[in-house]
């Protein structure tokens, strides 16, 4: 029976981070969440990309990144780090619900977690790096327009020791460490996979039972480059001694069964007028709402195996993943079959927000921010006509430095 006064909470700021939050929404639609799905996004999420939430999410919410009281606005205003935090913290004002788990969009769920519904506010799971403190990437929460003024009003007199939400939270929710073992989450709610270094034999002995998977820090999940036929990460430096990618595999796994075939799916309903704009391009750039899948021949890279090292040879994903179509075999989605055409096309948006695109080569998919809109019909024209502007706009140097702002 669903249940609609309780739901699954989770903040997106931006097209890139809604890649994950699919992700995330569909392994609890896989793992038949009775509760329902609500994301909270801001106005820098794009209109073609609300869409595609919502057939994912039961409801799609913006939120502003700042909007309070003037006394807490001035206060923020002076620290701009604050900005997340405080849109975190407004999953407190979906008071349309009882209760709330909330959870980053950098986690997935490996089972039904719904018996996290059982707990009560504030419960969290340690964070690995300081287990006094929890861990804000999954907590449980009761909506509250009081408590929401409180954090506010917290937040405005004595800000976060971190920066971020996870500091002002602990400090707000200050007996968590002492006060009720049962707000205590057991850590495979919460398994933030960088941990798997600090305590490797636990992560061996219990690793198994992971429930919830949390990609804390750098890189996250879409960043990376991915090998579908491997079905492995593609070896990158930032990824050297990492040894929990077979948990990056699932999530690409599980973003090519799931929520790419969503994305081609909202590309028919455009197809026809789509296929009018762009009938003097070349034929391989799909328009699938705000994903552009932009398909190019390459060199197979080296590729990182999930296997490797020894150490983890014999461990296994959790047996919830038997029931998880994820790992099924075939890699599902026509447009992910491989190209045989070289094709290197440009974009085109309908305005001018920054977009994210998935690059498909022979041997690896990414997700990446899409260069932003040719500015005129001219000079679009030109580059369908192969005038490209290489010591100008798409000069090395401009290239490099939007590269370098997608990284950061
Ligand atoms: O540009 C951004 C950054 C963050 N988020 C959202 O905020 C969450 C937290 O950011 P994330 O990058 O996942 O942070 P973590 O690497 O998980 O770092 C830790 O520190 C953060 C700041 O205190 C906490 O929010 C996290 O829960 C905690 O795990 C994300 O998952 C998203 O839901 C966005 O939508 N856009
Ligand atoms: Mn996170």
């Amino acid at each position: 029976m669903p249940v609609t006064d309780q739901a699954f909470v989770t903040l997106v700021t931006n097209d890139i981070y809604c890649q994950g939050a699919l992700v995330l929404g569909k392994s609890l639609r896989n793992h038949n969440t009775s509760r329902q799905l609500v994301i909270m996004i801001t106005s820098q999420v794009t209109s073609r990309m609300r869409g595609i939430l919502a057939h994912v999410f039961d409801v799609v919410v913006e939120v502003s990144t700042l909007d309070s009281a003037d006394s807490v606005r001035l206060s923020l205003l002076k620290r701009p780090e604050l900005g997340i935090t405080f849109t975190k913290l407004q999953c407190w004002t979906l008071t349309q619900y009882t209760k709330c788990v909330y959870m980053d969009a950098d986690t997935i769920v490996l089972c039904n977690i719904d018996e996290l519904f059982d707990r009560v506010e504030l419960s969290a799971a340690p964070d690995s790096g300081w287990p006094d403190c929890f861990n804000s990437g999954v907590f449980v929460f009761k909506p509250s327009v009081e408590t929401f003024s409180h954090l506010l009003r917290f937040a405005e007199s004595h800000g976060s020791f971190d920066g971020g939400d996870q500091g002002l939270l602990n400090s707000f929710f200050n007996t968590w460490a002492v006060s009720d073992i049962s707000k205590h989450l057991p850590f495979i709610y919460n398994l933030s996979i960088s941990s798997v270094y600090t305590y490797k034999p636990a992560f061996k002995q219990f690793g198994s039972e992971a429930k919830v998977v949390h990609f804390i820090g750098t890189p996250k999940p879409w960043n990376l480059k991915y090998n579908p036929q491997a079905k492995c990460v593609v070896e990158d430096e930032s990824l050297s001694g990492h040894q929990h990618l077979s948990f990056l595999t699932l999530w690409w796994e599980l973003y090519i069964s799931d929520v790419l075939p969503l994305l081609t799916e909202t590309e028919d309903l455009e197809r026809s007028s789509c296929e009018q704009e762009k009938a003097t391009t070349t034929g391989a750039l799909h328009h699938v709402g705000q994903i552009e899948l932009l398909m190019k021949n390459d060199h197979p890279p080296p590729v990182y195996s999930p296997e490797t090292p020894a150490d983890y040879a014999d461990w296994t994903l959790p047996d919830c993943k038997a029931e998880h179509h994820a790992f099924d075999d075939t890699v599902e989605g026509q447009d992910l079959q491989v190209p045989t055409e070289t094709c290197l096309e440009q974009p085109v948006t309908q305005d001018d927000t920054p977009m994210v695109h998935l690059a498909q080569s022979a041997s690896e998919l990414s997700i990446q921010e899409a260069e932003e809109k040719l500015r005129t019909e001219e000079e679009r024209r030109k580059w369908e006509q192969g005038q490209i502007d290489y010591m100008g706009k798409y000069s090395f140097d401009n290239i490099q430095k939007k590269l370098d702002r997608f990284l950061q």
